[in-house]
């Protein structure tokens, strides 16, 4: 806390004695979100999933095998005792299986009788052959059979029959599934769902995985032995145990005393800046890759400088940063070798001197309350879940936040809002889907000042019909707060997906013009993130970027820091 001209001021750094983390993002319609003049030329699309799906499907219409067998779901048992029946069948029943090779004539073994058992001896009498007395009440009901022909082979003795088996027609059909259904299905092939123009499945969403902590330990099956065990030593009972146990040694057999496995220990959660570097594995590999095979022995020439700044111009960083780069490396090396080290070094500095800047802690200016957090971006960023993990952090810090569900076109994002009330103890204000976005963050302001809350955190729509539609929302629910207080909102953060790419830079175009945007969090670092646009955008607009998104955990928001972060873009450890 810190005294400023007359102003109470709390300052938020969320240090790291605090912080120990369908489909890709789907983006506005091309048409809404298109780079304008000022986007850099260089213009990489995000990969496009629907057209790969799309493809293969074209490709490959039948169902997909996996390529690895132990892969494979494994059918339920009687699903595999039928298919194995089907193949035998197919065995029984395959044409020409007469004609397979005779086997080679093995040499008759010698036969070494010791002594001649009884049942071998030719003079002993006849065995029972009158079973009637195994028929308990009458005769047993025929079952049909249906046998396979007993072939004739060449010789006159019956060839061997595999198995007898039902028909194939007579194998049984799934059990939800008529004749004629089956024959549709198999005539008309659904593919619909790789249809990318159709809308996403809004309901039922299951967030029961937002709910409260996961017990770690694992649930032993009811009357198991450790749990009959764990449950006398619970009662003390120790010697209980051992007279209990089934052991005979006049029966001549007992159970094998087995210790107990040791529960496994939960998983510990691994370091953020250790999914960080893993996140951005594959560029800053890349891009290493790349140094490595550009400056091996090689003299600093200008056709090496151009080389390299189309390799840092296609990792994302942007023209700006490359030059800024190249000419830092040309500077009294120019003419001489250069090792790929130096070069990665030179590297996480300058990208480090851009991000410096914008790598500053969220400041929350409480002497107006609340302060309003205004969440947008492009629909899958990730806007709903930083609300909730930074609502923990705020909570955890002793501040009161109230939450309002203005996404009101997705009764999905309603429900996970909720869930992170709970889990965060905060209000949420939320009404029914397609309600005014706008008059329900007049409500929820309203209810932010009734209930004391210091903060009031504002989520929105990402997907509109258009962009037109988008910025009068959003200009609408800027305005609406304005008239309870006109410097609401007094923070517009913007999520950014870090899988984007290149798409992110026009989305803060658009959304700072749109929004006002004066805040960006970069989410999904963990995932296989393409961070160097972050550079680029940071060199660009120079807006705060406050926290990185690194998991989907609660904990899962980092502050932004710029070393650790330049490091992991230029694939170094320390
Ligand atoms: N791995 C990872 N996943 C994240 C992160 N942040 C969000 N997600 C996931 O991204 C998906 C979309 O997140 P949401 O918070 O629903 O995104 P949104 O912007 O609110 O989406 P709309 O409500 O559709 O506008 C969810 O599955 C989140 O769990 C992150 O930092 N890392």
């Amino acid at each position: 806390m810190s005294e400023k001209k007359g102003f109470f001021r709390r300052v938020f750094s969320f240090g790291a004695a605090e912080d120990t983390s369908p489909a890709p993002a789907e983006m506005l319609p091309s048409e809404t979100l298109l780079p304008t003049a000022e986007a850099p030329a260089v213009e990489r699309p995000a990969p496009d999933v629907g057209a790969t799906a799309g493809e293969s499907a074209a490709t490959v219409p039948a169902l997909p095998v996996a390529a690895d067998p132990a892969a494979a779901p494994v059918a339920p048992m009687d699903e595999r005792a039928s298919h194995a029946d089907h193949t035998a069948a197919e065995h029984a029943l395959a044409p020409g299986a007469e004609d397979l090779p005779e086997p080679a004539e093995l040499p008759e073994p010698a036969l070494v009788v010791a002594d001649t058992p009884e049942w071998l001896d030719p003079d002993a009498p006849e065995p029972e052959t009158d079973f009637s007395w195994l028929e308990a009440d009458g005769p047993v009901e025929d079952v049909p059979e249906r046998t396979v022909p007993v072939e004739t082979a060449s010789d006159g003795s019956p060839a061997p029959v595999l198995h007898e088996v039902p028909g194939e027609d007579s194998l049984p059909l799934p059990a939800t599934l008529s004749g004629d259904a089956v024959a549709e299905a198999e005539d008309e092939p659904d593919f619909s769902f790789l249809d990318p123009e159709a809308p996403l499945p809004e309901e039922p969403a299951d967030f029961s995985w937002l709910e409260a902590p996961v017990d770690d330990e694992p649930a032993d099956e009811a009357g198991s032995p450790s749990d009959a065990v764990a449950s006398v030593a619970a009662a003390g009972i120790a010697a209980a145990t051992a007279s209990a146990a089934p052991s005979s040694a006049d029966a001549g057999w007992r159970l094998r005393q087995v210790a107990a496995p040791a529960p496994a220990a939960p998983a510990a959660p691994k370091p953020w800046l250790e999914r960080l570097r893993e996140g951005l594995a594959r560029s800053s590999g890349q891009l290493s890759g790349q140094i490595t095979a550009l400056f091996t022995k090689r003299r600093l020439d200008e056709a090496t400088l151009q080389e390299f700044e189309d390799v840092l111009i296609q990792a994302d960083l942007g023209v700006e940063t490359a030059l800024r780069i190249t000419d830092r490396l040309s500077e009294g090396r120019f003419g001489k070798e250069i090792t790929g080290s130096e070069v990665r070094a030179i590297l996480a500095d300058e990208v480090e001197a851009t991000l410096r800047p914008v790598a500053v802690p969220l400041e929350l200016d409480l002497e107006k309350k609340p302060h309003v957090i205004l969440v947008v971006g492009v629909n899958g960023t990730g806007k709903t879940t930083t609300i909730g993990k930074l609502a923990a952090k705020l909570t955890r810090g002793g501040l009161k936040v109230t939450l309002c569900a203005g996404d009101t076109f997705r009764a999905a994002a309603v429900e996970q809002l909720k869930i992170w009330g709970e889990r965060t103890g905060s209000e949420v204000i939320a009404k029914a889907i397609g309600a005014d976005a706008a008059g329900l963050a007049f409500e929820a302001y309203d209810a932010a000042v009734a209930n004391g809350s210091d903060v009031l955190i504002i989520d929105t729509a990402g997907r509109l019909q258009n962009r037109t539609e988008l910025m009068a929302e959003l200009e609408k629910i800027v305005r609406v707060l304005q008239r309870r207080e006109p410097d609401a909102p007094h923070t517009v953060l913007q999520t950014l997906d870090a899988t984007t790419g290149q798409n992110a830079l026009s989305q803060v175009e658009i959304f700072r013009n749109v929004a006002g945007v004066n805040g960006l969090v970069m989410t999904k670092l963990d995932g296989t993130a393409r961070g160097g646009i972050l550079v680029a955008i940071a060199a660009k607009y120079r807006l705060p970027v406050y926290f990185i998104g690194v998991g989907e955990g609660i904990d899962d928001l980092e502050p932004f820091k710029a070393r650790e972060f330049a490091m992991a873009i230029a694939g170094q450890t320390a």
